[in-house]
């Protein structure tokens, strides 16, 4: 899968747009050889331009439609985010605005064309030939708020995270420095991919790993599931709910050393929050670091823990201790998912196959 809106084109503005055609059918009209008598050949020559601007706009505006994905048409985990970033609304009432200037310059067009093929008089059609530019321009005009509009949305949708949605997904939770991407690191086979991610200053952290038959997706978002809710602001509230559509298991990381620099205390009240967050999901309690942490400090987490009737994965990250278990863990867990998403994605293949017999 790969981020929908990365096939959209760059939106010109109006006047960028209109120069772009205008210039075109200079071009054009410059190397054409009309052939016939003088009113013959200017109208020939004019009913180039006209075309030619016409064919411009509409080409480049149907490709702004065309690479521009239906929202609603997105898979939930983008709705959600797209829903944060653009207003729907708006967005939509763009993409009618492009609409409806293809229409009207393509009827322009008509008009204008059969008009120079009523006169007889150069002049006349030239004349007609500028009313036709002036009449076009002013609807790439009206709609120019919307281009801008649709620019705007083009430049934060097209980063967006590039993540595999038919792949079951991991989300890795806990305080900065507890070792989520040593962890992810460890787990994942493939260097863990950095994809952009506009509701942080940080990357996502996306890395895979494979069972022998299915694929495993783990996930890292700085900056989302490593503070309190209380100081997370709206956005990134909606982004932890995208993520809810996307992830299918939690591992939550402790850091029992505190070499994170959070105290325990504090891990715990974090640990709280995204466990009430996420009831819904199976979770895998990690204390991370036991390489370095002390016993009393480890043993504080598992009391916290069995009180919660949880028991925690003791690992070293660094060191690659207890990674193994916590991957069968995984498999175990989301194995009959991966298997449902691959069948689905067979079946899909095998039907699109199907259509083309
Ligand atoms: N001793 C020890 N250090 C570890 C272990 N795991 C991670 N670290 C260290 O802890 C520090 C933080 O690890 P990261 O994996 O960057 O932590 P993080 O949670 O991804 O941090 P953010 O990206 O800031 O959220 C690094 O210096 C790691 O080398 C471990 O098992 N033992």
């Amino acid at each position: 899968m790969r981020n929908p809106f990365e096939r959209m084109p760059t939106i010109l503005t109006a006047d960028e747009l209109i120069d772009k055609a205008f210039r075109r059918a200079e071009k054009a009209a410059s190397s054409f050889m009309p052939r016939g008598d003088r009113v013959k050949k200017a109208r020939q020559r004019e009913e180039l331009r006209i075309r030619t601007v016409s064919n411009v706009i509409r080409d480049y505006l149907k490709k702004v439609l065309e690479r521009t994905p239906g929202l609603s048409t997105l898979p939930q985990f983008y709705q959600e985010l797209v829903d944060v970033l653009v207003d729907r609304d708006t967005f939509h009432k763009a993409m009618a605005g492009i609409d409806w200037a293809i229409r009207m310059v393509r009827e322009l067009e008509e008009r204008y064309v059969e008009r120079i093929r009523y006169s007889r008089d150069p002049e006349e059609m030239a004349q007609l030939r500028r009313q036709f530019y002036g009449r076009v321009a002013s609807v790439l005009r009206d709609i120019d708020d919307r281009l801008r509009y649709l620019n705007k949305a083009r430049e934060v949708l097209k980063d967006l995270p590039v993540i595999d949605l038919e792949v079951p997904t991991v989300v890795i939770a806990g305080h900065p420095n507890v070792g989520k991407s040593t962890l992810l690191k460890a787990l994942t086979t493939a260097k863990p991919e950095i994809a952009s991610y506009p509701f942080t200053t940080k990357g996502i952290n996306v890395g895979q790993f494979e069972d022998g038959y299915f694929k495993y997706q783990v996930i890292d978002t700085p900056g989302l599931l490593d503070r309190p809710l209380s100081e997370r602001n709206e956005i990134e509230k909606q982004a932890i709910l995208a993520l809810k559509h996307l992830g299918k298991l939690i591992i939550y990381i402790f850091d029992p050393s505190e070499y994170c620099g959070f105290p325990i205390e504090e891990q715990m009240h974090l640990f709280e929050e995204i466990y009430e967050e996420f009831k819904e999901f199976p979770f895998i309690v990690v204390l991370n670091k036991i390489d370095v942490a002390k016993e009393e400090q480890v043993k504080k987490v598992e009391e916290f823990l069995e009180r919660k009737g949880l028991k925690p994965i003791k690992i070293s990250a660094l060191k690659g201790e207890g990674v193994e278990e916590i991957r069968q863990i995984i498999i175990e867990k989301l194995r009959p998912l991966a298997y449902e998403y691959a069948k689905k994605k067979i079946e899909e293949e095998l039907s699109r196959y199907r259509s083309t017999l």
